[in-house]
């Protein structure tokens, strides 16, 4: 009620009904100078910071900070503007000017970019006191939840990362696959002998169903799943590019991912209570997180069972949704010289297992294997990995420069960008499943899963699932893309097509128990 400034009285004699009006505008005024000196002054002092830091404390070593906007030379701005603009264009300008190494200021931090293989070992061989990934990953504590991966001490992370490690082990993914192939089963019998689907939507279907029933549980499988998949909905679209920066921003997205979170957590309780209570062991993902225990014997809570779950279906779900899309985009674009050797695999394990598919039957597909692989070096959904460094740390380049990366600076490297050099793979820009025949895996030049102390846990279980909805489709459906092969959107957090990715399939002679086509089909210029 007596929120106006005193200051405007003191300046002002008026009657009370002007006083009302003038001081409302006056206030208006004066928030408006305030706010703009203010930001003047904080602006200066960056730009000062920014100065101080290149020319005075530069050490000789550290990385060449990029400075350029349309090649006038902005300090502070041009960097950020730069980076605005997308890091796979900034690394694009970057990399022919500056080389593997190089920093980009962005608002306060210092972002350098370790792009190949050469510069990115210690970035992936460092340990988590070294190179950390909770400052840069922090942002996904609300849609996690407390007491889980990025919101614990490093110490209590490694102890859950085992806990990961436990859930997608060999002897449990047998298990798994055997559900993949009942709910790929089901869903493809249900397109019918003809029509056209837009793969990315369709394949994103098949994989929360997949997800829920590996990862969730049967309860949520057979009697919550619209309910949940609602929920994990709302929380997925809570994560926007500016819960990055700001993950309590107050914004509609952020608020739903909270409620969705609660909601989530209300069921969850419920299902892991009842399951506590009769002791049943189910074999899924949820059920490794309740008997999961920490050295020194105590268990996780209900919630942090619930978050190390939503740490998994998000590590797991949108990357494999867009790798299983791309391989089939690649595959039925280059059909004429990739289809053969996939048909033909398929072919000759029927021959050997009939219709069966399990872990071991999975394992002997190299063909289809190659084809993912190729599929996902081409096209990485995570296209940048980012750690903070807590030490100095040195790097050379593949030319022989030498620097020392500061403590405090943001590290990346990029799979997308790192993938397509011609330093690292042939031809980068052909999709050619083919090389990875004679594959010398060099560390750190296929990244697609990350490399080192955290590569992806999740890595043979992502195989499975992909390379299991491939042998079900090839096997039964022949296909033609319709349109043109989508780009990258990389406006998304987890990088998959845009959209449309339209293909139209064929059902193949049932009475012929699926694929029967002749390998006398393959292109002659790849037989060999
Ligand atoms: C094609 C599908 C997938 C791709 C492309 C992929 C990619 C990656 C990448 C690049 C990393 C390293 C991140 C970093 O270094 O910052 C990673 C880590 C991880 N992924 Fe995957 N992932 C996939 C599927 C999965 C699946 C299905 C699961 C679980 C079911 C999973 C679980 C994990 C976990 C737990 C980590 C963290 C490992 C650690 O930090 O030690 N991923 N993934």
């Amino acid at each position: 009620m007596f929120s106006t400034p005193p200051l405007v009285f003191f300046f002002k004699r008026e009657t009370p009904a002007a006083v009302v009006a003038t001081t409302r505008n006056d206030f208006i005024l004066w928030s408006v100078c305030v706010v703009s000196i203010a930001s003047l002054i904080v602006f200066l002092l960056l730009v000062v910071l920014d100065v101080l830091t290149r020319k005075v404390f530069k050490s000789k070593k550290t990385p060449p900070l990029i400075e350029w906007n349309g090649g006038l030379k902005i300090p502070l701005v041009g960097g950020m503007l730069e980076f605005l603009k997308g890091p796979m264009k900034l690394m694009a300008k970057a990399f022919p000017k500056y080389g593997e190494v190089f920093t980009v200021p962005v608002f306060h931090e210092r972002i350098t970019f370790l792009i190949g293989p050469k510069v990115s070992e210690f970035f992936f061989k460092a340990k988590d006191v070294e190179m950390s990934q909770k400052e840069v990953y922090e942002f996904n504590v609300p849609t996690f939840g407390k007491g889980v991966v990025f919101d614990v001490d490093h110490q209590t992370r490694a102890e859950q990362f085992r806990f990961f490690a436990d859930s997608l082990k060999s002897e449990r993914l047998r298990t798994y696959v055997g559900m993949m192939v009942k709910e790929a089963d089901a869903f493809f019998e249900k397109w019918g002998d003809e029509g056209e689907v837009d793969l990315l939507d369709s394949l994103s279907e098949l994989i929360v169903l997949t997800a829920s029933r590996c990862l969730l549980g049967r309860e949520i499988r057979e009697n919550l799943f619209s309910e949940v998949t609602a929920l994990v909905h709302d929380l997925d679209k809570g994560m926007v590019p500016l819960s990055v920066f700001f993950p309590y921003a107050p914004i509609e997205a952020h608020r739903k991912r909270d409620k969705a979170r609660k909601d989530l957590a209300l069921i969850f309780d419920k299902v892991i209570q009842a399951r506590r209570e009769s002791g049943s062991l189910e074999p899924d993902v949820l059920q490794t997180f309740i008997d999961a225990r920490y050295k020194d014997g105590s268990k996780l809570t209900n919630d942090q069972v619930l978050g190390m779950l939503i740490a998994v279906l998000f590590a797991g779900q949108h990357t494999s949704s867009i790798t299983s899309t791309w391989t089939g985009l690649l595959a039925i674009a280059n059909k004429e010289r990739v289809m053969p050797y996939l048909e033909q695999e398929q072919q000759k394990i029927m021959k050997k297992h009939g219709t069966k598919i399990d872990f071991d039957v999975l394992a002997e597909m190299d063909e289809l294997h190659f084809a993912v692989k190729e599929a996902l070096r081409m096209h990485p959904p995570l296209i940048m990995l980012l750690r903070k460094a807590q030490v100095n740390f040195d790097v050379e380049t593949s030319d022989g420069k030498k620097y020392t990366v500061p403590k405090g600076h943001i590290c990346a490297t990029s799979p997308a960008f790192a993938h397509r050099m011609d330093s690292v793979f042939k031809n980068p820009n052909t999709y050619d499943p083919q090389r990875f025949k004679s594959d010398e895996n060099k560390f750190a030049s296929y990244i697609g899963f990350g490399a080192g102390r955290h590569g992806c846990m999740g890595e043979t279980f992502a195989f499975m699932q992909i390379k299991t909805i491939w042998s079900v489709l090839i096997r039964n459906f022949e296909f033609d893309l319709i349109g043109d092969l989508p780009e990258p959107d990389y406006e998304g957090m987890v990088v998959g097509p845009k959209h449309p990715c339209k293909i139209r399939y064929k059902r193949r002679d049932r009475k012929k128990n699926g694929l029967m086509k002749s390998p006398s089909t393959m292109s002659k210029s790849f037989k060999a």
